[in-house]
């Protein structure tokens, strides 16, 4: 791996509690992982942590094989080869965009450095500008700059620190789509912390879930939506619910059974004996239940959010069991009205049993 972290833990003079705790990941080289969790959760100082700029309290950190931080040894921050972006600019008002630029080229020769200058504004889509002022630039064209200034000494590991959080949403969502390309071409290894989970999956090829300065997993967004490791990744990654359901083995293999009926010829499902009795909790993706007015299963409309293509839908079945449910826009019924659900689910991901939902 080109980032390892082993066991890492932060702690801040007088606190408590470790704002990371003990977090293990790894990634490779050219891959770009993303850190997401709830405000407070360690992101952050994870990432100050691998700049040399928090103080580890135990465990490793090795870069591109060195250890960088371990027990008795740190290397300096400078001496680290990280470029990093943050969510202000950070740009030298005073300096135009070519020496903003050169501010990280210092000790190179002056030709190669105005040749550098002209490269990376070339990856960042910006060729021509070295001569603009900062303040000549839109919020985009700044966070642009200020990757270039990061990636013109080609640094070993590029940390980005919500860099999107101070423009407008439909600006993120293109700049995130740009960054990720610009790392890409650049071959650059990124880590890059955001509280948006359309960032994430927009730009990371891994993505940790933080809580409470605990790694709860690294994977892919694939995995972490369909194969959540905790209650927590699976509350917080995408909209569903748990229901109680009680596995039973049959010759064709597990049954799942619940309350909207039973699920059968599924990949992946636990044996019965993994949980007492068999009983356990069932995750159910908004997209697992389908709107199907001939099922005899029924759920109550207790709520609804217009998405644009589909309805995002809460439903209560009788009983109190709470459900979600993404339903094409046009079958548009009414709050209160009772609509026909099922399950359409290939796999399940259980959980044992909690007292959480009816
Ligand atoms: N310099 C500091 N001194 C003491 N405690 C700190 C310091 N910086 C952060 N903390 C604490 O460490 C914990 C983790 O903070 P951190 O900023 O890393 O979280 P975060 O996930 O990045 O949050 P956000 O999404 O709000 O930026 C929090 O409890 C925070 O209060």
């Amino acid at each position: 791996m080109f980032l390892q972290l082993s066991n890492l833990g932060v702690r801040y003079p007088d606190q408590n509690t470790p704002a990371v705790d003990g977090v293990s990941l790894g990634l490779p080289a050219g891959s770009i992982g993303v850190l997401i969790g709830p405000s407070g959760c360690g992101k952050t100082t994870l990432l100050r942590a691998v700049a040399g700029l928090a103080p580890v309290e135990h465990g490793e950190v090795r870069l591109a094989g060195e250890c960088v931080s371990c027990p008795g040894h740190g290397v300096p921050p400078e001496a680290r080869h990280i470029g990093m972006v943050f969510q202000d600019y950070a740009l030298f008002p005073h300096l135009d965009v070519g020496r903003n630029i050169a501010f990280g080229l210092h000790g190179m020769e002056r030709h190669a450095q105005t040749h550098r200058i002209g490269e990376v504004l070339d990856l960042v889509g910006l060729p021509g500008r070295q001569g603009s002022y900062p303040h000549e630039l839109s919020g985009g064209q700044q966070q642009r700059v200020a990757l270039a200034r990061a990636l013109a000494p080609q640094p070993k590991l590029m940390l980005l620190d919500e860099p999107f959080s101070n423009l407008d949403v439909g600006l993120r969502e293109r700049l995130a789509h740009e960054m990720r390309d610009i790392l890409k071409a650049a071959d650059a290894t990124a880590l890059f912390v955001t509280h948006d989970q359309l960032e994430a999956f927009a730009i990371g090829d891994l993505i940790g879930v933080m809580q409470a300065g605990k790694l709860e997993q690294w994977d892919d967004a694939y995995s972490l939506y369909h194969r959540p490791a905790t209650r927590f990744v699976a509350n917080f990654i995408g909209h569903g619910v748990f229901v109680p359901a009680s596995l039973e083995q049959r010759q064709t293999g597990v049954a799942v059974h619940t309350a909207l009926g039973s699920l059968q010829n599924l990949t992946d499902c636990p044996l019965p004996s993994h949980y007492a009795d068999g009983k356990c909790d069932v995750l159910l993706r908004a997209d697992d239940i389908v709107h199907d007015d001939a099922s005899p299963v029924k759920a109550r409309v207790l709520r609804k959010a217009f998405r644009g293509a589909e309805f995002l839908y809460t439903l209560q079945m009788q009983g109190g069991l709470q459900l979600q449910a993404h339903v094409p826009s046009h079958h548009d019924h009414a709050i209160g009205e009772w609509i026909g659900v099922r399950v359409q689910a290939d796999h399940v991901v259980t959980f044992a049993r909690e007292a959480v939902n009816a």
